[in-house]
């Protein structure tokens, strides 16, 4: 028995070993085996979780987003990323509002979650609610869930948020970029967001977080520690803009959240040959 154990101890101890020489030696297996562990790790506290969702809040609720955001919140330490936050203050509106970020890839969880403030949910594309446990998860804490691939039925999913967010008092999170983009600029702003918050009347929130190309590019293999500036811009006005100012209020966040995504990431030539 006892000499069971040892040879068990002496096999995972040699897969360790080999696990960690295979990293040194090649990009592409130390890339896939922390993104592999990513999604592990957002599978298994996923399924940890959803019971103490249910015990606690028993169902669907934004309420369970605290919980979510507990756990998630410990995920950084397993990658050796740090985050420099700023401008916590200006989540601080009176009432619900809509905060827009930028999307660089699914490691955003965990920055999303570094600053989510209370009662938010986010609005995430009707895929995730097919990835298991984490499907489930992200369910339960209240995302609402659009078609990307129909403008109508996501225009009608908003608006009935529009209709919702004040009585209900929770802010929005979307990502107006509309999918994941790590070239370290933005992709050009989608514009529901910005209907939703001129339909509501509330004010816009910009979130940036600084450029990941310096520790994580999946094209060339690159996924090392690193450390992620995230900084919260104050709210944008809405109060009397109507339907047609939304084209304006889409250019003016982008051009506020590009030139601080370049500040941010050490590119502030660029930001002037934006403007
Ligand atoms: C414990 C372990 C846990 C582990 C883990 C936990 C994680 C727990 C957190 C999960 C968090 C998930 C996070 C997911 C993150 C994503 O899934 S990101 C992808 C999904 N999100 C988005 O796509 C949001 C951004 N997209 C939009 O807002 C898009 O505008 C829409 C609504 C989808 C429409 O798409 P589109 O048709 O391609 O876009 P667009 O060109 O803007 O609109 C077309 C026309 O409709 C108009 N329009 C658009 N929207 C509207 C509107 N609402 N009203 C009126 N007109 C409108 C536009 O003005 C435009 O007309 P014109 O101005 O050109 O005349
Ligand atoms: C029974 C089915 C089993 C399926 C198992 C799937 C396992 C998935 C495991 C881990 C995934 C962790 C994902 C965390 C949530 C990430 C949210 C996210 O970043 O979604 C991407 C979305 O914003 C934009 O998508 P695209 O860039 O347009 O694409």
């Amino acid at each position: 028995m006892e000499l069971g154990w040892l040879l068990w101890g002496a096999a995972v101890l040699l897969l360790l070993l080999l696990l960690h020489v295979l990293m040194e030696l090649s990009p592409a297996v130390n890339f896939a085996l922390r993104i592999g562990l990513y999604c592990l790790l957002c599978v298994v506290a996923s399924a940890l979780t959803v019971p103490a969702c249910l015990l606690v809040n028993g169902g669907r609720t934004v309420k369970n987003m605290r919980i979510i955001k507990t756990v998630v919140k410990t995920f950084k330490y397993f990658f050796g990323l740090r985050f420099e936050v700023k401008g916590l203050k200006n989540f601080e509106v009176e009432g619900p509002a809509i905060i827009v970020s930028n999307h660089q890839s699914i490691l955003d969880m965990m920055g999303l979650m570094e600053v989510l403030p209370n009662n938010c949910v986010q609005v995430g594309k009707k895929e995730l609610m097919y990835t298991g446990t984490v499907g489930l998860i992200i369910y339960l804490g209240g995302v609402i869930f659009i078609n990307r691939k129909s403008t109508t039925s996501a225009k009608m999913v908003m608006a009935e948020v529009a209709k919702t967010m004040a009585t209900d008092n929770v802010k929005v999170w979307v990502y107006p970029e509309g999918t994941r983009n790590c070239t370290g600029d933005l992709l050009p702003f989608k514009k529901g967001a910005f209907h939703l918050a001129v339909q509501a009347q509330v004010p816009v929130i910009p979130v940036v977080y600084s450029s990941f190309t310096t520790f994580y590019n999946p094209k060339k293999n690159l996924f090392t520690s690193g450390k992620i500036k995230v900084e919260v811009l104050p709210p944008i006005e809405t109060k009397g803009l109507t339907s047609d100012d939304v084209s304006d209020l889409t250019d003016k966040c982008f051009c506020t959240m590009r030139e601080t995504l370049f500040r941010l990431s050490g590119r502030p030539s660029e930001a002037k040959d934006s403007s």
